[in-house]
C-alpha cells in the first residue's frame, strides 16, 4: 500500500465571528500519497494558500484534524511541529524568500544546517542541488544579481536540501514571466518523475496540467476533484537525494 504522506479529516480555518465570519477552510478531507503531484486550483480568496499552510503545520486550524507523515499536527507543541516541519516539508513561496544578504549557495545549505547536517554535508549538498537546478554558475551571486526565475530555482534547491518527504508550494510561479514558468514547469516535472511528492497551489493551468490530480476550491471547499488516471508517477528514484 502506498504511504500517506498527508491527510486531512474534517479541517476547518475560520477568520473573524458573526457578520464579519469567513470560512476560509470549510471541513476539508483530503489523503495525499506519497509520489503524488498534487494541484490546488480556483479563484482567489477561495483558500488555497490557507489550506496548504493548515496541511504544512504552517498555521493551525480552528477545527479538525491533520496529519503530516503519520503525525498528528494540530495537537502538536510548538517545538516538535517546528522539528517535524524541518525533517518533512520543503516550502516554495510565490516571493521566494531568500535570505537577501546571503549568496544563492548559502541560502541553500542554512536550510541543511538548520535540519541538523553538518557544514561540510550541507555546502556539499546545496551546491549538488544548484546544478541540479541549473545554477552551479551562480552559486556566489547575492539573490538580487539574479532573475525572479533563478531566486526561485534557488528557494526550489532550498526546499529540497533537507530531503523532505512532501514539498508544497504556493504559486511558485506568481511572480515569474512565462520563460521563467517554463523553467519551473520543467523543474516540477522533474521532481514529479522522481517521485518527489508535491502540492503546489497554482493559478497556472500548465503546472496544473502536469499534476496527477487537480482539486479546485470554492469558498474554502472542494468544489471538484479529479484524478488523471495513468499518470500517477508513485516512482521512487534516488536522482535527486
Ligand atoms: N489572517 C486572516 N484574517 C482574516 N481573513 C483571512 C486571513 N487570511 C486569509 N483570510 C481570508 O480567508 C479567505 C481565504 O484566503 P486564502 O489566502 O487562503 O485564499 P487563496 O485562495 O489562497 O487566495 P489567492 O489566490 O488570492 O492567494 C479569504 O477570504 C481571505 O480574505
Amino acid at each position: 500500500m502506498t504511504e500517506e504522506l498527508l491527510r486531512a479529516h474534517r479541517l476547518s480555518m475560520r477568520y473573524g465571528q458573526g457578520e464579519g465570519l469567513v470560512r476560509a477552510v470549510d471541513e476539508v478531507d483530503l489523503s495525499v500519497p506519497a509520489g503524488q503531484t498534487l494541484a490546488i486550483m480556483g479563484p482567489s480568496g477561495c483558500g488555497k494558500s490557507t489550506l496548504l499552510h493548515l496541511l504544512g503545520g504552517l498555521q493551525r486550524p480552528t477545527a479538525g484534524r491533520v496529519w503530516l507523515a503519520g503525525r498528528r499536527t494540530d495537537t502538536l507543541g510548538e517545538r516538535a511541529l517546528a522539528r517535524l516541519r524541518r525533517s518533512t516539508v520543503g516550502f516554495v513561496f510565490q516571493s521566494f524568500h531568500l535570505m537577501e544578504e546571503l549568496t544563492a549557495v548559502e541560502n541553500v545549505e542554512l536550510a541543511g544546517l538548520l535540519g541538523g547536517q553538518s557544514p561540510r554535508a550541507a555546502r556539499r549538498r546545496a551546491r549538488y542541488l544548484l546544478d541540479r537546478v541549473g545554477l552551479d554558475d551562480r552559486a556566489g551571486h547575492l539573490p538580487s544579481a539574479l532573475s525572479g526565475g533563478q531566486r526561485q530555482r534557488v528557494a526550489v534547491a532550498r526546499a529540497l536540501c533537507n530531503e523532505p518527504l512532501v514539498v508544497l508550494a504556493d504559486e511558485p510561479t506568481g511572480n515569474l514571466d512565462s520563460t521563467a514558468t517554463l523553467e519551473m514547469l520543467r523543474l516540477f516535472e522533474d521532481l514529479r518523475s522522481m517521485g518527489q511528492t508535491l502540492v503546489v497551489v497554482t493559478h497556472d493551468t500548465r503546472i496544473a496540467a502536469v499534476a496527477d490530480r487537480v482539486i479546485t476550491m470554492r469558498d474554502g471547499a472542494f468544489a471538484d476533484d479529479s484524478r488523471l488516471a495513468g499518470v500517477t508517477s508513485g516512482l521512487l528514484h534516488d536522482g535527486w537525494r
